[in-house]
């Protein structure tokens, strides 16, 4: 596919409200699976994040990183990558921490309830619009997309058992000798991913090329993102690119990410579209969260090709 890879990542405008068979709509459609299948991502423009709540989401994150270590460090999950990450020696400038089932009341309030016993209800509001409001970009994504290959009959249950992960991401700004790698080089294990950023770039993809690319955001713009488990549902056709977040040497601030990622509670397989004799299915049904597990495991982290070890045919 290389040699066809356009050098931009493709822009989708969903300002326009893309009305379903429409010409806009077909248009998008194609150019969320091009965009998908070139660079394992696009460029969202989505203009349903308020002002305001661009403003409160990251002073919710401004927040959230000041409580005290002790307190970040109890936000655990037994899913591998869904609760606090940080004082890592060789990330030292990244820490995140992970609402799961932010699109549910009681996935917000059991999170509230351990680093504000007192509640927070700013942060509690801020959070669950966020979530909600990302939530239906990407069920839009998944619509177009799933439609894009004659799969839109598999959309609604997909929507139905996606479980939405919103995880505030903190890199501070290097300090004098200090590296600038503000997060090593994977792939996501989401379904999709969804990232919104504050002022402060860092984030970059590899293309099918091996080239790494900067990814610039314009204004109300997100970052859609493949995760592995969209990559194995799509048969091998859409890519989960490689993606690492580097901050500018001497670069004095703050790089916030506010990341909505979906997995799935039912089984993730290949739907029969993406079959035939020129396209042997490629990866066996498997369940979400253990391709996490298995990438939580030595012998997953170490692995070049994580589906093919994991859920190969
Ligand atoms: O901060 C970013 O832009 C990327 C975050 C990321 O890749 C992740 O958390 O998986
Ligand atoms: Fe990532």
């Amino acid at each position: 596919m290389g040699s066809i890879t356009p050098p931009e990542l493709l822009v989708v405008d969903f300002t326009k409200g893309l009305k379903p068979g429409s010409p806009a709509w077909s248009s998008a459609c194609n150019d969320i699976r091009r965009g998908l299948e070139y660079h394992g991502c696009f460029i969202a423009i989505y203009d349903k994040i308020s002002p305001e709540l661009d403003k409160s989401i990251f002073k919710a994150a401004d927040e959230l990183f000041d409580l005290p270590l002790e307190l970040k460090i109890k936000n655990v999950n037994e899913k591998p990558y869904h609760g606090y990450v940080g004082q890592i020696s060789f990330v030292p400038l990244h820490e995140g921490l992970g609402i799961d089932y932010s699109t549910t009341e009681e996935g917000v309030d059991s999170f509230i309830n351990i680093m504000w016993p007192q509640g927070n209800k700013s942060f509690r509001e801020t959070s669950f619009a966020f979530a909600k409001t990302v939530a239906k970009l990407d069920e839009m994504v998944i619509r177009m997309l799933f439609e894009s290959y004659g799969a839109e009959k598999h959309s609604e249950s997909h929507i139905d058992s996606s479980t939405y992960l919103l995880r505030y991401l903190k890199y501070r700004a290097p300090e004098m000798n200090e590296t600038s790698m503000a997060f090593p080089s994977h792939t996501d294990k989401s379904f999709l991913t969804i990232l919104y950023q504050n002022h402060v770039s860092g984030l970059e993809i590899k293309t099918r090329d091996g080239v790494w690319m900067n990814v610039n955001f314009p204004p109300k713009s997100f970052v859609v993102m493949a995760g592995d488990a969209c990559q194995a549902w799509s048969n091998n056709r859409v890519l989960s690119p490689n993606h690492k977040v580097t901050l500018i040497e001497g670069g004095k601030e703050t790089r916030y990410t506010i990341a909505l990622f979906s997995f799935l509670s039912k089984m993730v397989e290949v739907p029969e579209e993406f079959v035939d004799d020129e396209n042997p299915l490629q990866f066996k049904p498997f369940v979400h969260v253990d391709l996490l597990n298995f990438y939580a495991t030595e012998e997953g982290r170490k692995s070049q090709n994580i589906l093919k070890d994991f859920c190969g045919v």
